[in-house]
């Protein structure tokens, strides 16, 4: 009998022109721990193009372990084979190309529009891959237009995503749009040999039936037309969902406890004696026999009119597992499932795979992405209020408070605490804002980690998109603030010492900001990042020189946070920038001239004394002017945040990678 002959009998064959099926086949995968427990267990299934296997089984059963493991995303140890068209996924990082996966959580970026996402990520996918987008500008439309009609969001081709205070779209049609986005890079080319296969965990989580179906039915409707095989685990589907999947893989405790058509669960499970009623969702029932955590009642056996008793413990899942092994089916899926291929094969795939891969250098692969990150970025920039908008106005906010809190300083000797508390507050308040752009920068994070998993760029290109946004919108920003501010307080009346004034402003956000950026990519969760950048930038504020002087200051604090204290050399410089050339009036009396002044004061003509800034700053021991090298450490300590943010996303990759 021959493989194609075996088929039918699953429900599922897709012939193929060459006359070899062309399949996503796992055999007798098991998985463990680091701590040597096992999670899955002997689990096998074989899944022709244009299908749709469901993953079921209640909560912990392994479904998510299995699906990473098919993804490889898993970085647990693993047992087995897994094959697809004859090659073996693990064995080689660029054939990662073919199998793609929807998590979960949808990580999209709210302010594009749905036309938008699918354009970037067509974008992105068509420098790692050659792809049926080759068809220049129009082609690439074309083609993105295509499946945005395929998965039925064709109405919603220019609404926006969404933000958490802008509404877009549903979750289903989010959903929709993650599923997209693995789509548009290379399926369904006539010339696209390879075969590609759809990893959706928990599809449906958080939609309603309807929503949940019209989800699943698109993803048919595409794995039908483009030959795409589907992995999809799922949460209690409806009858009608569930009976859209081709075949199922029922799970539980790890172990494998039916797989195979969809339309055959019944009789199967009738032979091992559950019997499921006509009016019951078979999804649901399989479900609760499947859950150790649900014993069944008296009543829900007579209610489904079980013909032997089945309370479903551990000991009678272990039965099912058991008559699944000995079973005719799990025979005949043995019989199917592909075989290794030779290592010639396998060769020739990985070299075939190579030359795809041709002609786009590492260099130009991260260059082009890394424009194309920049062109996303920027629609963001000015679109979403959370990136750059919400600052814009806290910061114009914070300028007209301090503009009229210091309104006018008259340079005198009361007012020069003054001038030293508006220097020091604003920096340091401007510093401690940046901490508005965390979930901007989250939102970007969650998107680079979903697409650096698929090879479509690295860290190196997404933080250099980030500081290529970021700088413009920055210096929009501190233009903006000391526009307002500067002229109001009264500080130095000078383009020089405005720009200046404005120079140092960037840097403390440059700084700033790249604090965030390091911070998020190590603790990505919100509120985390958030405690963790708030409290650095109060010690940046204490140990800056500032509340506590330099030569007062405990030596711990002197010599390790005070010298890498970007906020310190950005004060020191401002400082010097206003009070430097200045010279503050001070009263003369005639009994004793200027001798009465705060600092050492000169009579410059009779009657008017004078303080020199320069008094002003030796006497609270500022020392010499060094604007050039406190600019220097400033940009040092910036670009070293940015360089251990990329350290580091460096490592996390090289860990994944390793697995
Ligand atoms: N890396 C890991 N280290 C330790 N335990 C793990 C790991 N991955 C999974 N597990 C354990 O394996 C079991 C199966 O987890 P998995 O997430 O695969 O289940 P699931 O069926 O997807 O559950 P759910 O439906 O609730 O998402 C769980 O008990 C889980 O704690």
């Amino acid at each position: 009998m021959s493989e194609h002959d075996l088929d039918p009998e699953f429900g599922q064959s897709t012939p193929i022109a060459d006359g070899s099926s062309r399949s996503l086949c796992f055999a007798h995968v098991s998985a463990r721990t680091s701590s040597g427990r096992t999670i899955l267990s002997d689990i096998s299934g074989r899944v022709p193009r244009g299908n749709m296997l469901a993953v079921l089984g209640p909560s912990g059963s392994g479904k998510t372990s299995l699906l990473d493991i098919l993804a490889n995303r898993s970085t647990i140890s693993v047992d087995g084979r897994i094959w697809l068209e004859g090659t073996t996924p693990r064995d080689d990082k660029q054939i990662r190309n073919r199998v793609r996966y929807v998590q979960q959580e949808d990580a999209l970026i709210g302010a594009l529009t749905v036309r938008e996402t699918l354009l970037f990520a067509a974008r992105l996918g068509r420098t790692s891959v050659s792809s049926p987008t080759d068809g220049g500008k129009r082609g690439l439309f074309q083609h993105v237009d295509g499946v945005i009609s395929r998965l039925g969001l064709s109405e919603q081709a220019n609404t926006k995503i969404g933000t958490p205070i802008q509404r877009g779209l549903s979750g289903g049609q989010k959903r929709r749009v993650s599923v997209g986005e693995k789509l548009v890079a290379n399926i369904g080319g006539s010339d696209d040999n390879s075969c590609v296969v759809l990893v959706l965990d928990e599809i449906t989580s958080g939609l309603d039936a309807v929503a949940a179906y019209e989800v699943v039915r698109r993803v048919k409707e595409f794995a039908e037309a483009t030959g795409m095989i589907v992995v999809a685990s799922i949460h209690q589907p409806s009858t009608a969902t569930f009976t859209l999947f081709d075949s199922v893989l029922l799970m539980s405790q790890g172990k494998q406890v039916y797989f195979g058509p969809v339309k055959q669960v019944t009789d199967y499970f009738a032979k091992q004696g559950l019997i499921i009623p006509s009016n019951y969702n078979p999804a649901e029932f399989l479900l609760e026999i499947t859950n150790t955590d649900f014993i069944a009642t008296q009543e829900w056996s007579s209610h489904l009119q079980l013909t032997k008793e089945f309370i479903g413990d551990r000991d009678q899942i272990d039965e099912l597992c058991t008559a699944w092994n000995a079973s005719e089916e799990s025979t005949l899926l043995e019989a199917v499932l592909c075989n290794t291929a030779s290592e010639e094969q396998l060769d020739r795939n990985l070299r075939s795979d190579m030359s795809r891969l041709g002609g786009l250098s590492g260099i130009t692969i991260t260059s082009r992405n890394t424009m194309i990150l920049v062109q996303r970025a920027v629609i963001k920039g000015y679109r979403d209020i959370l990136a750059y908008g919400v600052r814009v106005i806290m910061y114009l906010g914070l300028a007209v408070l301090m503009g009229t809190v210091w309104l006018r300083l008259s340079a005198n000797e009361t007012t020069i605490q003054s001038f030293f508390n508006a220097i020091f507050f604003g920096s340091a308040f401007m510093s401690f804002m940046t901490v508005a752009y965390i979930p901007a920068f989250l939102e970007d994070f969650a998107t680079y980690k979903k697409e650096s998993h698929e090879n479509l760029y690295g860290p190196a290109a997404f933080l250099l998109a980030n500081v290529i946004v970021g700088l413009p919108f920055l210096f929009l920003i501190t233009i903006l603030f000391a526009v307002v501010e500067y002229w109001m307080t009264g500080f130095r009346s000078s383009a020089t010492a405005f720009f200046r004034f404005v120079m140092w402003l960037f840097l403390d956000l440059v700084a700033a900001e790249s604090l965030v950026v390091l911070v998020s990519v190590i603790v990505p969760i919100f509120v985390a990042a958030l405690a963790i950048t708030a409290f650095a930038n109060g010690l940046w504020m204490a140990v800056g020189g500032f509340l506590v002087q330099p030569n007062v200051l405990n030596k711990f604090w002197y010599y390790t946070f005070y010298w890498i204290d970007y906020q310190r050399y950005v004060f020191e410089g401002m400082i010097f920038n206003e009070v430097e050339q200045r010279s503050y009036s001070c009263p003369w009396t005639s009994e004793g001239g200027c001798s009465g002044c705060m600092y050492a004061a000169t009579e410059v003509e009779h009657g008017v004394c004078k303080i020199s800034g320069k008094t002003v700053l030796d006497a609270r021991g500022y020392g010499n002017n060094q604007t050039g090298l406190w600019v220097g450490l400033v940009i040092a300590i910036a670009l070293a945040m940015r360089l251990l943010a990329y350290a580091w996303l460096r490592f996390k990759a090289r860990r994944v990678q390793g697995n």
